[in-house]
C-alpha cells in the first residue's frame, strides 16, 4: 500500500538562482526504505525537509498515510505529520540518559512512557544502557538511541539524514545491516539520505537519484546498476568503460579489436560501448576477441583491476578474480560479455 506521495514537487530557496528541487513525484511503498541518493547540492536533503514539513514547497503537494498534508498553501505543520527524523550528527541531548532521550519525543498523555522508551530501547539492542549518558556510548550505539528516540512515538514514516556517515569504514557494514534489520523488524517505512553508492545499494529496497534537484530514476538497486535510464546514472553507481566502435555487418571494429554481434548492422556510423570492469572477462588463451597492453594491475584482495591501453592509449578496465597471474605479460586478452551501445555523432 501507498504511504507516501510526493507530486510534482518544486522549491527554490530566498535569493537562490536555481531550484533546489525540481518537478520530483515519488511513492514510497509502506514497509519500504528508499534511499535518496545523489552529489552534494542535488536536493536529497531538502526532499527529506519537505516532507517533514521543515520546508514549504513552491509547487506540486505531498500526501501521508491517504492524508494531503501539502498542497498550495496549505501544511500540515511538521509536529501533527506523525514523521520521525534522525539528524546527521544524532542531536541527542547530552545531559539526559538514553532512556530520557527517547522518553522525550513521546507524547505526555501517554500512560507508561518510561516502558515504551525502555522496549524501544530494547528493540535497537540497548537494553544494558539505558542510565547511560550519550557520550558514554560508541558512534553506533548512539545512532541507535537516535533511531529508538525517533520510532518511539509510532511515526507513520522515518527519515534520516545522512545515518552512515559519521561511522567508520570498520563499523559501517555492520551498523548498516543492524539499522536495516530494525527498521524491518517494526515494519517502520523509512526514507533515509545519502552520496553513498554502497550505503543506498547494501541498505534500500529502492533508490532514488537525484540530479541538480531533478530525479533521474527511481528503482530496485539491481536495476539502477544493470538498467540506468541515462549515463548520469550510470556512471554514479561505478566506473563504465567507454570505447569508440565502428558498426560491421557482423559486429564492431574497435581500437582494442572485433567483437562478433549480429546486432551491430542496426547501428549507422559510429557508436560508443559502455561497460563496467566487471562485464569483461581476461582470459589466457590468444584468439580471442579483444586485446590491450597491460598498463597497470591493482590488487583488491577480493579481485583485481587491470588496465589495458589500446595503441592510442585509450584505456579501459577489467575486474578479474585476485588469483589470476600477469607475470611476465606485456599484453592480455579478453572479452565483453555485457556492453550498452550508443550512437555517437
Ligand atoms: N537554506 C537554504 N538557503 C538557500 N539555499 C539552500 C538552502 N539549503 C539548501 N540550499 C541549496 O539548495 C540546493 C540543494 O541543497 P540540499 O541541501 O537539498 O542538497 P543535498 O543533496 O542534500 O546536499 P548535501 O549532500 O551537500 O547535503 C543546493 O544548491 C543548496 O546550496
Amino acid at each position: 500500500m501507498r504511504i507516501l506521495s510526493l507530486n510534482q514537487i518544486s522549491k527554490k530557496y530566498n535569493q537562490a538562482k536555481e531550484f533546489a528541487v525540481n518537478d520530483v513525484s515519488f511513492d514510497v511503498e509502506e514497509g519500504e526504505i528508499l534511499a535518496l541518493i545523489g552529489e552534494s547540492g542535488s536536493g536529497k536533503t531538502t526532499v527529506l525537509r519537505l516532507i517533514a514539513g521543515l520546508e514549504h514547497p513552491d509547487a506540486g503537494s505531498i500526501s501521508l498515510s491517504g492524508q494531503v498534508i501539502v498542497e498550495g498553501k496549505k501544511s500540515v505543520p511538521a509536529h501533527e505529520r506523525q514523521v520521525g527524523m534522525v539528524f546527521q550528527d544524532y542531536a541527542l541531548f547530552p545531559h539526559l540518559t538514553i532512556l530520557e532521550n527517547v522518553k522525550f519525543g513521546l507524547k505526555k498523555n501517554l500512560s507508561d512512557p518510561i516502558k515504551v522508551a525502555e522496549d524501544t530501547l530494547k528493540l535497537v539492542g540497548l537494553r544494558e544502557d539505558y542510565h547511560k549518558y550519550p557520550h558514554q556510548l560508541s558512534g553506533g550505539q548512539q545512532q541507535r538511541v537516535a533511531l529508538a528516540r525517533a520510532i518511539a512515538p509510532n511515526p507513520k514514516i522515518l527519515l534520516m539524514d545522512e545515518p552512515f556517515s559519521n561511522l567508520d569504514a570498520m563499523l559501517k557494514d555492520q551498523v548498516r545491516e543492524e539499522i536495516r534489520q530494525i527498521i524491518k523488524k517494526t515494519g517502520i517505512t523509512a526514507i533515509f539520505v545519502t552520496h553513498d553508492t554502497k550505503d543506498a545499494l547494501s541498505t534500500a529496497d529502492r533508490i532514488a537519484i537525484l540530479h541538480k534537484g531533478y530525479l533521474q530514476q527511481i528503482d530496485i538497486p539491481k536495476n539502477l546498476y544493470e538498467f540506468p535510464v541515462n549515463p548520469y546514472v550510470a556512471n554514479f553507481f561505478g566506473k563504465r568503460n567507454e570505447i569508440m566502435a565502428v558498426p560491421r555487418e557482423d559486429g564492431f571494429h574497435t581500437t582494442f579489436g572485433f567483437i562478433t554481434d549480429p546486432e551491430a548492422k542496426k547501428y549507422k556510423e559510429k557508436v560508443r560501448l559502455m561497460f563496467r570492469p566487471e562485464h569483461g572477462e581476461v582470459v589466457r588463451r590468444d584468439g580471442q576477441q579483444l586485446s590491450g597492453k597491460i598498463v597497470k594491475i591493482s590488487y583488491f584482495g577480493s579481485h583485481q583491476m587491470v588496465k589495458l591501453a589500446d595503441e592510442e592509449g585509450k584505456r579501459v578496465t577489467i575486474r578479474t578474480n585476485p588469483g589470476r597471474s600477469f607475470d611476465g605479460m606485456e599484453r592480455a586478452f579478453f572479452y565483453l560479455w555485457k556492453y550498452d551501445v550508443e550512437e555517437a555523432f
